[in-house]
Formats: C-alpha cells, sequence, structure tokens
C-alpha cells in the first residue's frame, strides 16, 4: 500500500543553480546528488521531513527529462509515492485501469525500485510509486 510521500520532483535546466537556490535561498538540508543511469537522470534530493524535494536534471543530456525540459522548461515535475509492496500496488491500480509507463519497476535513487504511471491517466499528473531499498 502507499504509505508515504516519498518526494516531490521539479525538472531544472540549470542544475548546478537549483542545487545553490534551494540550499542557500531557501535553506534546505542537501543530502547530495545521485546519477540514475538507468532513468539517464541526475538527481539531487534536499529531506524535508516526511517528504523531500528532488531536482531533477537529463544525465548527458537524453532522457526523459531532457524531452521535458525542450517542450516546458524547468516545473514541478512528478509525485512519487513510497509503496512497502510495489507489486501488490502496481497489480492493485493495473486492474483500476492505471496505464502504467513499464511493464516492470526499474532502479531509481537511493536503491529503490520504482515504476511511474502515465499523466492522463492522473488528471495530468505523473505518478512515480517507489520501493525504498531495505536499508535505506
Ligand atoms: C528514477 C529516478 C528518479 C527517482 O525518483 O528515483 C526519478 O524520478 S527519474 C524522473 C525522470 N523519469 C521519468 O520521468 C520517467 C517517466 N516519464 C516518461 O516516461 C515520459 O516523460 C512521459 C511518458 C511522461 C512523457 O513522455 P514524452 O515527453 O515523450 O511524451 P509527450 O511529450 O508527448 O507527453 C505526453 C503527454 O504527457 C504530458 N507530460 C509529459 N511529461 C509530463 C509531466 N512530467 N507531468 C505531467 N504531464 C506530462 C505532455 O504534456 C503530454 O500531454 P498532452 O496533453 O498529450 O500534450
Ligand atoms: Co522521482
Amino acid at each position: 500500500m502507499i504509505t508515504a510521500l516519498d518526494h516531490i520532483a521539479v525538472a531544472v535546466p540549470d542544475f548546478e543553480k537549483a542545487i545553490k537556490r534551494f540550499m542557500e535561498d531557501f535553506g534546505l538540508p542537501f543530502e547530495g546528488t545521485e546519477d540514475v543511469a538507468e532513468a539517464k537522470t541526475s538527481t539531487a534530493f534536499f529531506p524535508l521531513p516526511p517528504t523531500s524535494i528532488e531536482l531533477i536534471h537529463p544525465l548527458n543530456g537524453e532522457g526523459p527529462v531532457a524531452g521535458y525540459l525542450e517542450k516546458k522548461g524547468g516545473g514541478l515535475h512528478h509525485l512519487c509515492f513510497r509503496s512497502d509492496n510495489i507489486h501488490e500496488d502496481i497489480a492493485r491500480l493495473k486492474e483500476k485501469g492505471y496505464q502504467f509507463l513499464a511493464d516492470e519497476p526499474s532502479p531509481g535513487a537511493h536503491g529503490s525500485q520504482v515504476i511511474f504511471i502515465h499523466p492522463k491517466s492522473c488528471d495530468g499528473v505523473l505518478i512515480e510509486i517507489n520501493q525504498p531499498a531495505a536499508d535505506h
């Protein structure tokens, strides 16, 4: 089941500038960056319990965030719900007609497993579901 709002993601055209903004101007604790090769995305996390802000930027200029930035510029990109059993949630939501963007979860940040639901299944909002690594 969904247990938490794991993070709110913001796509940013200038990664360094955005990290500086959230760290210095907004004074948020900066956990660090992580390149998620599988997702072709560079991420930066700012924990703000009980959730986090995730800044995302294309890795090597490729991937889904590159497409998003090209079309929309920066902006609120997705909500991520944390699941305690991602396969159970996928089956349950598929049953309800939600369109998943992959057949299986794939590696996400912090060793998590993630999957995305098409925005048109949720009133134009891109939804990510993640299951954190056991030790995270
Ligand atoms: C996994 C690592 C990390 C983590 O948390 O662990 C991440 O979060 S990585 C985040 C980056 N990865 C992804 O976003 C993967 C899922 N995204 C996709 O597969 C695509 O971006 C997709 C399918 C949402 C859009 O693909 P594409 O841009 O090629 O298609 P369109 O431009 O034609 O868009 C179709 C339709 O969707 C609307 N759209 C696109 N992106 C978003 C968005 N972020 N939020 C809301 N809506 C979005 C777009 O405007 C089009 O709508 P339409 O009405 O047809 O114009
Ligand atoms: Co995310």
